[in-house]
């Protein structure tokens, strides 16, 4: 990448200071661009979903993996359940979703509460382990909330077969008019389902796997306790890439946390920070990591730049992070503040080999809080900040009271934040296709088929409050 002019600013930047000029390209379709990264993650799309416990799930694991992306599993959940979760994920199907099961005589209130977990909205009842019928939230209306699901459902969904190629797949859901099919093994026991949307992105996106064909998932640990026991477990319970992460990554700790992931001889990438400039980024690699997060304060959830007045502005910290790692032949994760597409693809033109997204991802169906509802009717979900008072508070459970009273009074973070379901994109996958989208056009305005060209052709300008707003869509007349 290089400035425009090849005017190096006097001052750091962040996303919503430059641009990107528009060159010359030879790119046909913006279908020809490969997002795929090369960091070793064997992500096929440069996203992470970052290892926030309001967000970062099962459910989220699974979804944002189909598509090529990969989730951090947060450092406060207990390892038995994280073993669990990673297990699931990787018995997941590459192409269907994996739906909500119901029973027969369960009730339309069971079905009303489980259904929004499903960007689909919906649920197949199952009888011995083969599809009788598919619930919507349509089919619930109006409905006694005590009547019987069997008696609501749809009886004859759209079957398919769980070896339908995604495109016939996709003229069948068209053909029918129905909202999805029921896929089902030849023994009639149910394989997953699949929408119209689903069938086309399963054309579109190749999922993150591993060497078996599982889905990837990536775990996380902290700093303190022990470091090495944790990253054990993780690395046996099959994590694909394992994050060692702490608040200020340029400290002691982090490199003795680091030495202590190293001596397990890790056949997976080792990802660590966070750290904003190449000096700290150098350290992290000398201890072992072969990815660094970069970002200090950008964070939807983080009140640090305004508690301590730390951090750098994002675009700056990772362009000097990312120069610094690829000396030594390692790569970055531009970790917070994305809150839109441009974000995406300006973080990566500065080198990073992948996004890590939090907030933005924290208002969709697939995060793991329960959808809430606001006096004027539009859904919501909780998100909170992992040094929040309220995961400090999680974290430090076991605690002695004086020790949690302690830790108390260091805070960082939002405790409780209302992230909106985007109406027209209320799934991660929709929020992945808008990105994808915006990248791959990115890409092909500067003239670039990957993302290794994005980072070698981009040339960024630095642009005044004016001319960004200048970039903003109208939603209505002047
Ligand atoms: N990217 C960002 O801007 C930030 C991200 N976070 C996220 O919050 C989560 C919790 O991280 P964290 O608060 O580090 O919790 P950890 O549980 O990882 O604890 C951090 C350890 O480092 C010590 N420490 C020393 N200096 C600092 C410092 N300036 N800030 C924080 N700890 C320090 C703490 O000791 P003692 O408590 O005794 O001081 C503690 O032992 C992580 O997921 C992290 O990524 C948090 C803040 C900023
Ligand atoms: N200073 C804090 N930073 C936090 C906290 N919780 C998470 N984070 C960081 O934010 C990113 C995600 O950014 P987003 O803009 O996409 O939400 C995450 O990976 C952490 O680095 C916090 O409580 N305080
Ligand atoms: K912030």
């Amino acid at each position: 990448m290089r400035f425009l002019h090849d005017q190096i600013p006097d001052h750091d930047l962040t996303y919503d200071d430059v641009f990107m000029v528009p060159r010359h390209s030879a790119i046909a379709s913006r279908y020809d661009v490969d997002l795929a990264t090369s960091d070793g993650t064997g992500a096929t799309l440069p996203l992470v979903v970052a290892n926030m416990t309001a967000i970062a799930g099962k459910r989220m694991a699974e979804t944002v993996a189909r598509r090529g992306g990969i989730v951090v599993i947060p450092q406060d959940i207990p390892i038995p359940v994280v073993a669990k979760v990673i297990a699931d994920v990787k018995t997941r199907h590459l192409v269907f979703d994996t739906p909500i099961e119901l029973t027969r005589h369960q009730t339309v209130a069971e079905a009303l509460s489980l259904i929004p977990k499903r960007s689909h909205r919906a649920a197949v009842v199952v009888d011995q382990g083969r599809p009788v019928g598919v619930v919507s939230e349509a089919d619930c209306a109006d409905v006694d909330r005590f009547a019987q699901v069997e008696h609501v459902m749809n009886p004859r969904p759209v079957l398919i077969s769980a070896d339908t190629d995604p495109r016939d797949a996709f003229d069948a859901i068209d053909q029918s008019r129905s909202a999805l099919a029921v896929a089902v093994h030849a023994d009639g026991t149910l394989a997953g389902v699949l929408t119209r949307t689903g069938a086309l992105r399963a054309t579109l996106y190749t999922p993150a796997v591993d060497e078996s064909g599982g889905l990837r998932v990536a775990a996380a640990v902290g700093v303190n306790g022990d470091v090495a026991q944790r990253a054990a477990a993780l690395l046996a319970a099959g994590a694909d890439c394992l994050v060692v992460d702490t608040a200020h990554g340029h400290q002691d700790r982090m490199v003795d946390a680091l030495r202590a992931v190293r001596s397990l001889d890790p056949r997976v990438p080792v990802a660590a920070g966070n750290v904003v400039s190449a000096e700290g980024t150098r350290a992290l690699v000398e201890a072992g990591a072969d990815i660094v997060k970069v970002g200090v304060g950008p964070g939807a959830m983080c009140t640090t730049r305004m508690m301590t007045g730390v951090g750098r502005p994002q675009f700056s910290a990772v362009l000097e992070c990312a120069a610094a790692a690829r000396d030594l032949g390692k790569h970055v994760w531009a970790d917070g503040g994305v809150r839109h597409p441009r974000d995406v693809a300006l973080a990566l033109a500065a080198g990073a080999s992948s996004v890590m997204v939090g907030s933005w991802f924290a208002g969709t169906h697939e995060s793991p809080g329960d959808l809430l509802t606001d006096s004027k009717g539009r859904s919501y979900k909780v998100s909170f900040g992992m040094a929040s008072a309220r995961a400090v508070a999680n974290r430090t459970l076991t605690e002695s009271a004086y020790d949690r009273a302690r830790k108390g009074l260091y805070e960082e973070g939002i405790s409780s934040s209302r992230m909106y379901l985007d109406r027209d994109r209320p799934g991660v996958e929709d929020l992945i296709d808008h990105i994808c989208s915006g990248v791959r056009s990115a890409a092909t305005y500067a003239g670039a088929t990957t993302l290794a060209e994005l980072h070698e052709r981009a040339v960024v300008g630095v642009q005044s409050a004016a001319g960004y707003q200048e970039g903003r869509p109208l939603a209505t007349s002047w």
